[in-house]
């Protein structure tokens, strides 16, 4: 057991592999007490192997993995990490035939903590009705009633808010907040990019199996820029509207337009525009969609170079 200034979550060089099959590779981080920390990456990056083996469901092939100090291989240091530990699992299943209450009567037992009443108040669902009778949204709210009905000091979620209705997320957010400003820490997978500008103070996020990029949600959109959109009389090839500080210049196929991404330096713009008709022009900051889909794009080796770099960022 580690001392108790161990971060809540560690991981170092932690590889996972499945046969020959790659789940994880040499991944390392650590996420800080009280941080909201989104771990994002395409379908099949490794996010649900890398919680698995945070939850000792999986074993590591190599590398290791702790759990608020307390190392997961570890039968007895894990069943204490997991007295203090919040868990909500992407696919949500429950003994279909027992009501909610039971389902509940359940969880509080096992953590030996009943304080359901605050977080059914704000997650209500049809206690005494059987959950196989539940929507997926109802067997969802449920999830996140026995998952934080202790108050855990860490919870690790796998897509928290799918199949919640927008009121219902806001709630969710709101609670991730509310954790933040009591000190207890909040790691979750998502695809939900809105969702991660909104409450993550800092990302990782994982392709085919590596980490390619770990920073604050402010650093990562500050280095996205801006967008500018643009229709030109002449229609010129895009190559001849870069210039220094344009990252990258695409054209439309459906109307012609162009679309820069660029630094915050409007004049170069303006000067080269000013060689052309200019019939429309839209510029606005990079959205979190514009700048993460960099992440999510591309081939394997554009990703291997952006891993392999110093800097990973974009
Ligand atoms: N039980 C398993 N046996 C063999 N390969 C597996 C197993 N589970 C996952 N994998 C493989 O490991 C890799 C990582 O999968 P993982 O489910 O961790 O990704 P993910 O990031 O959670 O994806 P998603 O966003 O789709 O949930 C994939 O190539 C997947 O096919």
């Amino acid at each position: 057991m580690r001392s108790v200034e161990s971060q809540p979550i560690e991981l170092e060089s932690l590889t996972k592999y499945y046969g020959d099959v790659r789940g994880v590779e040499d991944l390392t981080f650590a996420v800080d007490r009280s941080e909201i920390f989104g771990f994002l990456g395409p379908n099949g990056a490794g996010k649900s192997t890398a919680i698995r083996v945070l939850l000792g469901l999986l074993k590591p092939t190599d590398g290791t993995a702790s759990l608020l100090g307390r190392d997961v291989t570890d039968r007895a240091e894990l069943r204490d990490a997991k007295r203090r530990l919040g868990y909500l699992p992407s696919d949500v299943t429950f003994y279909d035939r027992v009501t909610g209450a039971a389902v509940l009567d359940h969880f509080g037992r096992l953590r030996g903590d009943e304080r359901r009443a605050e977080p059914l108040e704000r997650f209500p669902v049809p206690l005494d009705r059987t959950v196989k009778t539940y929507s997926s949204g109802n067997r969802q709210k449920l999830a996140i009633v026995a998952a934080f009905m202790h108050e855990p000091d860490l919870a690790i979620m796998d897509e928290p808010t799918s199949g919640l209705d927008p009121l219902v997320q806001n709630e969710f957010y709101e609670l991730l907040e509310e954790r933040r400003e009591a000190g207890r820490t909040s790691f979750f997978s998502s695809h939900i990019l809105s969702e991660v500008r909104r409450v993550c103070d800092r990302v990782g996020i994982i392709r085919n199996g590596r980490l390619i990029e770990l920073d604050t949600v402010e650093n990562i959109l500050a280095e996205g820029g801006t967008i500018s959109t643009v229709r030109l009389a002449e229609e010129p090839p895009p190559a001849l509207l870069e210039f220094p500080g344009v990252a990258r210049v695409d054209r439309r196929d459906g109307d012609g337009r162009y679309r820069l991404v660029l630094a915050r330096e409007f004049d170069a713009l303006i000067e080269r525009l000013s060689e052309y008709t200019v019939l429309e022009l839209e510029v606005r900051e990079a959205s979190i969609e514009d700048v993460f889909m960099h992440f999510y794009g591309g081939t394997d080796e554009d990703t291997d170079s952006l891993a392999s770099g110093s800097d990973a960022s974009p």
